[in-house]
């Protein structure tokens, strides 16, 4: 297992490229199980993730070619994806267990074929993550749903028809589903209290490039008119706020200036407030975003994670990292899954004072993070542990670095480019 080694305390100056966003391309791939042409997608990022949903799309008997490479441009990896035939409408077990965002076939499936198939995707490191709200807003559309031996099943064998649904909470995954899924339904269908995250958006984006009518995203209630089919699209994928965000705080915390190139400042407003607040520099450019912290203090801010257009909770670990040694303490309230302060042990192994109190962690700054031997345990949670090896003393060695290859693309390498002392140690087995 490949492990990351950081020595701390280089300041980062430079550009870093900002990637397609992983949780944009998950569902616009599968938004090509719609279709019987071919849907292009480009500035596809190169991470696990997506592999693991090519393997699952062909296995419904997506055709995939791929055009480019990652470090070819803007727009650099391009991705053709046709559904002419689907094959098997069943998602098995076997892929769906290793990315929760598989479960996003469902809702295509089922609005093309009148029949899916899929494993039910069970919880992960960060929360139990039901799919009750997938499952009654296809209901609203006249789906059948079973679940059995581990499996829902959702049947519509006269097609969808439109319908209403209220969001009782805002889910981006279970938006994206009914959204895709009332592409083909017949007739209306509203969706109320839907998410508004810019992935959601760019899905609609495409949807509409595809042929789909489609009136509200962006806002808190989207209509659909269901059209008989979807046709050929090109679309580009929307650049990784998350992955500007987290570049954002390596600039922040080495006391650096990035220019995060394509990145869309409005795509984080909440984030952009924060880091501000916290003393941090953060400037629209023509080319993208720029986030320097050359000379002034830290500031400890306190932070609670809300949907869109509030403060992401996939940047959660990354800010409690850039807390740990700012001045003062930050309140940092996690109100979008039960279970994402798994950073907060590790963080302490490097000098971190954090103390847990149910949802929320108490975070007083340090004057100093101290490298160390410590754990990955999820996706943000990895990052972030990378985030505090460059501002500590000395060196940090990140093990179980598979969690940052589901969505961060040569990671090592554009941190590197602005200066960092960052490298992957390959390890055989
Ligand atoms: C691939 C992808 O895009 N992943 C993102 C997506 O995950 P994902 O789409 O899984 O997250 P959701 O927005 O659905 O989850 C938000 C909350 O709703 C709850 N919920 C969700 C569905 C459901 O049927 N019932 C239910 O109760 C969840 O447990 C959670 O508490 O949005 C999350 C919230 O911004 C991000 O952290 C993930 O990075
Ligand atoms: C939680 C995340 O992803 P996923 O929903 O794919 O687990 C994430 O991107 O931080």
């Amino acid at each position: 297992m490949d492990k990351i080694r950081v020595r701390g305390g280089n300041v980062l100056k430079g550009t870093i490229d900002i990637s397609g966003a992983k949780n944009a391309a998950l569902p616009l791939m599968t938004a090509a199980l719609l279709s019987d042409e071919t849907l292009t997608l480009s500035n596809v990022p190169h991470l696990a993730d997506i592999s693991t949903l090519l393997s699952l799309l062909a296995q419904h008997g997506v055709e995939v070619s791929m055009d480019g490479n990652a470090s070819g441009g803007h727009t650099g990896r391009v991705m053709k994806l046709t559904a002419k035939t689907i094959t098997s409408t069943t998602a098995p077990y076997d892929i769906v267990r290793k990315m929760r965002a598989s479960f996003l076939v469902m809702g295509p499936l089922v609005a093309r074929c009148g029949l899916a198939r899929v494993s039910q995707p069970g919880g992960c490191a960060i929360g139990g993550r039901p799919i009750d709200l997938h499952l009654k807003g296809l209901q609203a559309l006249g789906a059948e749903i079973e679940l059995s031996e581990g499996y829902v099943e959702a049947r519509a064998p006269k097609g969808l028809v439109g319908g209403r649904f209220v969001f009782p909470v805002v889910s981006v995954g279970a938006s994206e589903n009914l959204l895709m899924a009332a592409c083909l339904a017949k007739g209306e269908t509203e969706l109320v209290n839907v998410a508004r995250e810019p992935e959601v958006v760019d899905l609609g984006h495409c949807l509409i490039a595809m042929g789909a009518k489609i009136e509200g995203l962006g806002t808190d209630t989207v209509r659909i008119q269901g059209v008989d089919r979807l046709h050929a699209a090109q679309h580009q994928i929307v650049a990784d706020r998350i992955e500007a965000g987290t570049y954002a705080i390596a600039a922040a915390i080495t006391g650096g200036d990035i220019l995060l190139r394509h990145a869309h400042i409005d795509h984080l407003p909440v984030f952009v407030d924060k880091l501000r607040e916290a003393g941090v520099t953060i400037t629209a450019e023509a080319e993208g975003v720029r986030v320097a912290r050359t000379a002034a203090p830290l500031i400890g801010v306190d932070v609670m994670t809300e949907p869109f257009p509030g403060f992401a909770t996939d940047l959660q670990a990354q800010t409690m990292a850039l807390m740990t040694v700012a001045n003062g303490a930050a309140m940092m309230t996690e109100t979008i899954f039960e279970n994402r302060f798994m950073h907060v042990p590790e963080l302490a192994r490097m000098g971190a004072n954090v103390t847990i109190h149910g949802s929320s962690a108490l975070v007083r700054g340090v004057k100093r993070l101290t490298g160390a031997q410590v754990m990955a345990t999820d996706l943000r949670a990895s990052v972030s542990l990378v985030l505090a090896g460059l501002a500590a003393e000395g060196e940090t060695i990140v093990h179980r670095v598979y969690h940052l290859d589901r969505g961060y693309e040569r990671l090592e390498e554009k941190l590197a480019a602005c200066g960092a002392d960052v490298e992957r140690v390959r390890e055989a087995g």
